[in-house]
């Protein structure tokens, strides 16, 4: 049994104690907005139960302008207090402590009423910001002092105040979005005035005994950010202000630098913040691709940090400190970083969620309770749908058989594990196969379970997956063509230059794949390389590295696609352009608006923009989408057949929609 004694050890504050160093980092879920509190109170009171040390809710508006969006949750009045109420109470119950984020957008806000120090539109934003004048700034001043005397009133234990990911008080600090010539702008001591002021006032308005965190932009990673000695002198007169404790912020949203995407190597930033340590005398939080209890663990071993942040990993697993304190770490679901059913969510006006665990954010809709009758279900297909469908019917009593014509559990998952930067698909497909011995799923693997074989189950579920399309190209039987399974899962030899057709996700990941030699994700002086975040005070924005150039692609390679459009428009909201930068940083060309006319000896013939050209290639790789495999839930007849997953609805890698079909499907069972 692994035991982690940093993780686990209290943290003493003085008039409190967190009983661990976990704290469960700010995420906006979008539920705030609903007006369903309980649904809130539910979504945080099962991360107190899981043992979070201290929890920090989504970000919270100290007014209407500074709200993230028109209408964005906050603490404006005093009748938005017994909505709080219902959270703390809740969180209470379950003996843990909570903190409110009172965060203030500045020119971030996505609204026409936006304030800022000046008046520099944002990136981001299509609102151009109103700067403040002397009046307009103490009002943010006392707003924020406000809502934070109000959270105490609503019971919280504390406030986090947030100063970074380029929001209002982090737009004051640099000269980047701050021109101002009066006592708040120009030297850096003006420039520190707002965020310093602001937390001495909130300090005031709460009182001594209460926690107020402060989330410090350690790297903007944007032209004229910060440089570490100014943020250590901002972190000690923040310190100086009365801050209980100082938290972590890594790159503004602005930022061309990926901060925490799959790709990003596990605590990638945390030396950022062991520079931080001993330059302070107050507790010091590190946050960002924290997944695993033993990564959290040999951070604070290392003297990283006093207490580690995790947000995601809190959607994918409520019981993270839990599980780990009963020695279970292996059954904790692990956050893969996709982005693709929490931030993709929230940037669709979606409640945010987790591809992992379809419950976050619907811990009151989607119940997984005991079944009132045992029943023997068959499950065919250990994708990720029917492995999702198959353990959670099992959870609730069911006598479940899993079976998978392969030899190995995973399906597509076993494609995407092989694909440089997405290493953490090998934690979840290791995930489900302690989940599967754990609920006592039966497995029977290499065999193809036929209708006869299933005959003598109460209810049937298909999740046999996909087939790759046939994009139905002339030639495409040449002997240098072939399909991204062969290239993925089949070791096939792949030439020294490729045509890729179809830039799907498949067609990134497989550009991915045939480009890179060693990945950087495991690798992080590597990875910081290829980005340029060497040296914190020349790490400015990204995507044109400042340091040495990473190694020299494998492969020249070409990818390809039908629509006229972006390369990858349609790849995750908040993924798509970290996929399309490294492809770029490594060489890949990329074509749209192309028709497939022939592959011959000499390459891929294509038109575009009218006219014949030649892809001169020795490989052709088709990644041109995939087809439903649903032979079997034609075959079957019985009472109960159901069909999920690709089976049920072709689409590339669809481990998210997978996922939640599996688990919702198998609580109704
Ligand atoms: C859906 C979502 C919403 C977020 N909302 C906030 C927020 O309101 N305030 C904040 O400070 N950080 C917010 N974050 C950032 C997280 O606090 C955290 O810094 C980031 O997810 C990296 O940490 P992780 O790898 O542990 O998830 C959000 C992140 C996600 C995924
Ligand atoms: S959706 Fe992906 S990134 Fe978001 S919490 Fe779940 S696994 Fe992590």
């Amino acid at each position: 049994m692994t035991s982690y004694p940093h993780m686990l050890r209290p943290l003493e504050l003085g008039f409190t104690t967190l009983k661990n160093r976990v704290l469960m980092g700010s995420m906006h879920t979008n539920l705030e907005e609903r007006g369903d509190w309980n649904r809130v109170a539910a979504f945080y009171a099962a991360r107190a139960r899981g043992g979070a040390g201290l929890i920090v809710t989504g970000g919270m508006a100290p007014n209407p302008e500074g709200g993230v969006f028109p209408g964005a949750s906050g603490l404006f009045s005093d009748e938005d207090i017994a909505h709080h109420r219902m959270i703390t109470d809740r969180v209470h119950d379950e003996g843990g402590k909570i903190a409110m984020q009172v965060l203030h957008a500045g020119r971030y806000a996505y609204g026409p009423d936006c304030v800022a120090p000046s008046a520099i539109k944002s990136p981001i934003s299509p609102f151009p910001p109103k700067a403040l004048d002397e009046a307009g700034i103490e009002k943010q001043i006392a707003d924020i002092a406000t809502a934070a005397a109000r959270a105490r009133e609503a019971g919280y234990d504390g406030v986090e105040v947030m100063g970074s990911e380029g929001y209002f008080l982090n737009q004051f600090l640099v000269t980047h979005t701050n021109r101002r010539e009066d006592r708040w702008g120009g030297s850096y001591e003006n420039r520190m005035r707002l965020p310093v002021e602001v937390m001495k006032r909130v300090r005031a308005a709460v009182g001594d005994d209460f926690i107020v965190i402060f989330r410090l932009s350690m790297i903007d990673l944007v032209p004229n950010g910060s440089t570490h000695d100014e943020v250590v002198q901002l972190a000690q007169a923040i310190e100086a202000a009365g801050a209980t404790i100082l938290n972590t912020g890594i790159g503004w949203h602005e930022a061309r630098v990926p901060t925490i995407a799959t790709s990003v190597p596990r605590a990638g930033f945390a030396w950022v913040t062991k520079k931080l340590m001993g330059k302070v005398g107050i507790p010091v939080i590190t946050s960002n691709r924290i997944n695993t209890p033993e990564v959290a663990e040999q951070l604070l071993a290392e003297g990283c940090a006093d207490m580690v942040s995790l947000a995601r990993p809190f959607l994918a697993d409520p019981d993270f400190v839990a599980k780990a304190e009963a020695g279970r770490a292996d059954l904790i679901a692990p956050c893969i970083a996709c982005n693709q059913a929490c931030l993709d969510h929230t940037f669709q006006g979606k409640v945010s969620s987790c591809l992992v665990n379809p419950r976050a954010g619907h811990e009151t809709e989607l119940v997984i309770a005991p079944a009132e009758s045992a029943r023997r279900i068959a499950v065919v297909g250990a994708g990720p749908a029917g492995l999702s469908c198959a353990i959670t019917a099992a959870q609730r009593g069911h006598a479940v058989t899993l079976f998978d014509q392969a030899d190995e559990i995973g399906g597509q998952l076993n494609m995407a594990r092989k694909v440089p930067g997405k290493e953490e698909f090998d934690g979840l497909v290791d995930w489900f196969a302690a989940m599967v011995k754990e609920a006592g799923v039966t497995l029977q693997l290499g065999t193809r379970a036929d209708a006869e074989a299933l005959s003598g189950f109460d209810a049937v579920v298909v999740a046999t997956g996909v087939l790759p399309r046939d994009p139905q190209i002339p030639g495409q039987d040449h002997p240098k063509v072939l399909s991204y399974v062969d290239v993925l899962r089949g070791g096939a030899e792949v030439g020294q230059r490729v045509a890729v057709v179809g830039a799907g996700g498949i067609g990134f990941d497989v550009s991915e794949f045939l480009v890179t030699g060693k990945s950087p994700t495991v690798d992080l002086p590597e990875w910081l390389r290829e980005w340029g975040v060497t040296d914190p005070d020349k790490a400015r924005s990204g995507l044109a590295p400042d340091g040495p150039q990473p190694e020299a692609p494998l492969r020249e390679v070409v990818l390809l696609q039908r629509k006229a459009e972006k390369v990858g428009k349609r790849l995750g909201k908040t993924t798509g352009w970290i996929h399309r930068a490294a492809l770029m940083l490594k060489g890949v060309q990329m074509k749209a608006g192309v028709s497939y006319e022939r592959i011959d000896d000499a390459g891929l013939h294509i038109i575009r923009d009218g006219k014949p050209e030649l892809i001169a290639c020795d490989t052709v790789v088709l990644c041109a989408g995939q087809e439903s495999l649903r032979v079997l839930a034609d075959a079957v007849e019985g009472p109960e057949v159901h069909v999920i997953g690709g089976a049920d609805v072709a689409a590339e890698l669809d481990a998210k929609r997978a996922i939640d079909q599996g688990v919702r499907l198998a609580a109704g069972l």
